[in-house]
Parts: structure tokens; C-alpha cells; sequence
């Protein structure tokens, strides 16, 4: 089975992230996500990530350090997930898709709330951007 490329974005605000719901249709439907999407083929993962950021929450990226790559296989589809963490950008995330969207605290993210590959994702945010990392709040 083909291995589908995958540019996704933490989007990161203090000890927030802006998380989308997946649509009931879609692979993993009904799971909340990163907002992201598959990387064309004249694409880099940059401008993947910068293109589906607008298309999806309208925000354009300005700034970017590389997470950690992931590879899952799904059963019916095998994914490699590049997973950036976005700390600077312009606008204000919404549901440009209509689809929901909220920002949570990092710490509160619940991995049964997501695809199977977004466990190692969770796991490294709560160990490296947690609330109390930050200095923001007393
Ligand atoms: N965007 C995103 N995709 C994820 C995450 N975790 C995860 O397993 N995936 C999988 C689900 C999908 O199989 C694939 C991403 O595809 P996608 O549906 O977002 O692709 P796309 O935005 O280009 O959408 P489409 O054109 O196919 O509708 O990666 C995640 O946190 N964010
Ligand atoms: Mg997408």
C-alpha cells in the first residue's frame, strides 16, 4: 500500500493548541486532528503545511521548528505524518471548512480523542510544552 505524505501543524499559542474535528466522511472522521494535510507531489512539506493552514484555519504560517516525524499504518491507509510546531503566525484560527475547531491546553489533550498515530505527538507536546515550562500563568 502507497504511503500517504502528511505535512500537519501544532499550532501554539502559550500552553494552547488549535485542534480541528474531522469530518464523519473522511479517513479518521470524527476524530479530532492538527489541522494538516496531504503534501503534493511539486510540494515541500513547508509549503504544504503553509497551504493547508490557510485553506483549513486561515492563518498564515510565519514561523516553524520540525517535531518529529511519524509512520502508521492505518490498515486501510499507511500514513507519514510531518509534524511541525507553528509558533508564529498571522490571524486567528477558525473552522474555515466549517469544521469545528477549539484551542485546549496542551496538558488536557486526550489521545482516545484522536487518530491512533497522534499518540507520540501528544506524548512529546505534554512532556516539552506544558503549562508550567512556559512561565506564563502563576
Ligand atoms: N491533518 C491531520 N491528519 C492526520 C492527523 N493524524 C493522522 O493520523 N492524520 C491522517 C489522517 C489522514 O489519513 C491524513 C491526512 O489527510 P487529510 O484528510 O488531512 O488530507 P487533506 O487535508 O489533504 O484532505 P483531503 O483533500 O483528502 O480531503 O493523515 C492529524 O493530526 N492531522
Ligand atoms: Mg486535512
Amino acid at each position: 500500500m502507497k504511503q500517504v505524505l502528511v505535512a500537519v501543524g501544532i499550532i501554539l499559542r502559550h500552553n494552547q493548541t488549535f485542534v480541528t474535528l474531522r469530518a464523519d466522511d473522511k479517513h479518521q472522521g470524527g476524530k479530532w486532528e492538527f489541522p494538516g494535510g496531504k503534501v503534493e507531489n511539486d510540494e515541500t512539506v513547508l509549503a504544504a503545511l503553509r497551504r493547508e493552514l490557510y485553506e483549513e484555519v486561515g492563518i498564515a504560517v510565519i514561523q516553524t521548528q520540525p517535531l518529529m516525524t511519524i509512520e502508521h499504518d492505518y490498515g486501510d491507509k499507511r500514513v507519514c505524518l510531518e509534524v511541525q510546531v507553528v509558533t508564529g503566525f498571522e490571524g486567528e484560527p477558525y473552522g474555515r471548512e466549517q469544521q469545528q475547531g477549539r484551542w485546549v491546553s496542551v496538558d488536557l489533550l486526550d489521545p482516545q480523542e484522536f487518530p491512533a498515530a497522534n499518540q507520540a505527538i501528544i506524548e512529546a507536546l505534554q512532556k516539552h510544552y506544558r503549562r508550567d515550562d512556559v512561565g506564563l500563568n502563576p
